[in-house]
């Protein structure tokens, strides 16, 4: 398989990582920033391009991982080479038909991954054009399937999906610090602090994966009538913290559904 990649940022570069470790395709890689173009392609063995349309034409896939207002640009250049080929979209809030108005009628794939794909982990939603065939289809949810958890759905989610899963690791990551947080101003280490919290947070996953628990229930095993987890409980809900995050996911979301 030979796989394009136009933008050699953070999400190349998970995308890059996982194709390495699971499928071994043949990469092309090109950025606007040589310097980065150049250590992408060290990185992972991708092969690099002098521009845009070389990259399509030495592909079959093209992954377009440059930011929103990059993307019609980068559309622009390379609308007359691509015929037949599958344009995948990474870029958040830019839809099928918005490609379609610079591109036409092609091959176009929307995707919406995190950053978790570079340790199999991810959670991605996925939606096609009409012209996307099923047996390209199949070949683009399994290329994704190595990198972590494929959600096929309608466009009109992937703004959810991404809100809720695309920006959800900077989200946990905004959680776990604030508990590295507490315990530094509880007098320990901020580096060890950190390390016991992510096997903290690592355990609870787990713990509720393996047995099939509900949040509800590892509440009720963890919180001691008249003990210590329900005064941080009370603590908590009188600080609306879990109306603060739907908000925060919230406003992630309207920001997806217009983001230029
Ligand atoms: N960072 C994340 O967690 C996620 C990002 N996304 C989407 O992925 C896209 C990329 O995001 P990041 O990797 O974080 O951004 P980034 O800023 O790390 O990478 C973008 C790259 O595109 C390059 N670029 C800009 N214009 C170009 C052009 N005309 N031709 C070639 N390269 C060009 C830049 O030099 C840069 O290296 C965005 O559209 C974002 O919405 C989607 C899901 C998660
Ligand atoms: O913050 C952003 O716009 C991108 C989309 C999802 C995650 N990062």
């Amino acid at each position: 398989m030979k796989i394009g990649i136009i933008g050699c940022g953070n999400m190349a570069s998970s995308i890059a990582h996982s194709i390495k470790q699971s499928i071994g395709a043949q990469l092309f890689c090109y950025d606007i920033d040589t310097d980065k173009a150049n250590r992408f392609s060290q990185v992972y063995g991708a092969i690099r391009m002098n521009n845009e349309i070389e990259t399509v034409e030495s592909s079959s896939i093209i992954i377009i991982a440059v930011k929103p207002k990059d993307i019609f640009d980068v559309l622009e250049k390379i609308k007359d080479g691509i015929s037949e080929k599958i344009i995948v979209s990474i870029v958040a809030g830019i839809s099928i038909s918005k490609i379609k108005e610079v591109i036409g009628d092609k091959k176009i794939v929307r995707v919406m991954p995190n950053i978790n794909i570079s340790v199999q982990k991810g959670v991605m939603g996925i939606c096609f054009s009409e012209e996307v065939t099923n047996d390209e289809k199949e070949k683009i949810i399994n290329l994704f399937k190595s990198m972590g958890e494929v959600i096929v759905t309608y466009e009109k989610y992937m703004d959810a999906i991404t809100a809720i899963f695309g920006s959800g690791p900077a989200f946990v990551a905004h959680f776990i610090e604030s508990f590295v947080d507490a315990a530094v101003k509880l007098g320990f280490p901020r580096q060890e602090s950190l390390n016991l919290i992510l096997t903290l947070f690592e355990g609870t996953v787990v713990n509720m994966k393996n047995n099939m628990l509900t949040t509800q229930q590892i509440k009720d095993m963890v919180t001691s009538p008249g003990g210590t987890t329900i005064e941080g409980l009370v603590e908590f809900e009188r600080r609306a913290v879990k109306g603060a995050i739907i908000d925060g996911i919230l406003k992630a979301f309207e920001r997806s559904k217009n983001i230029l």
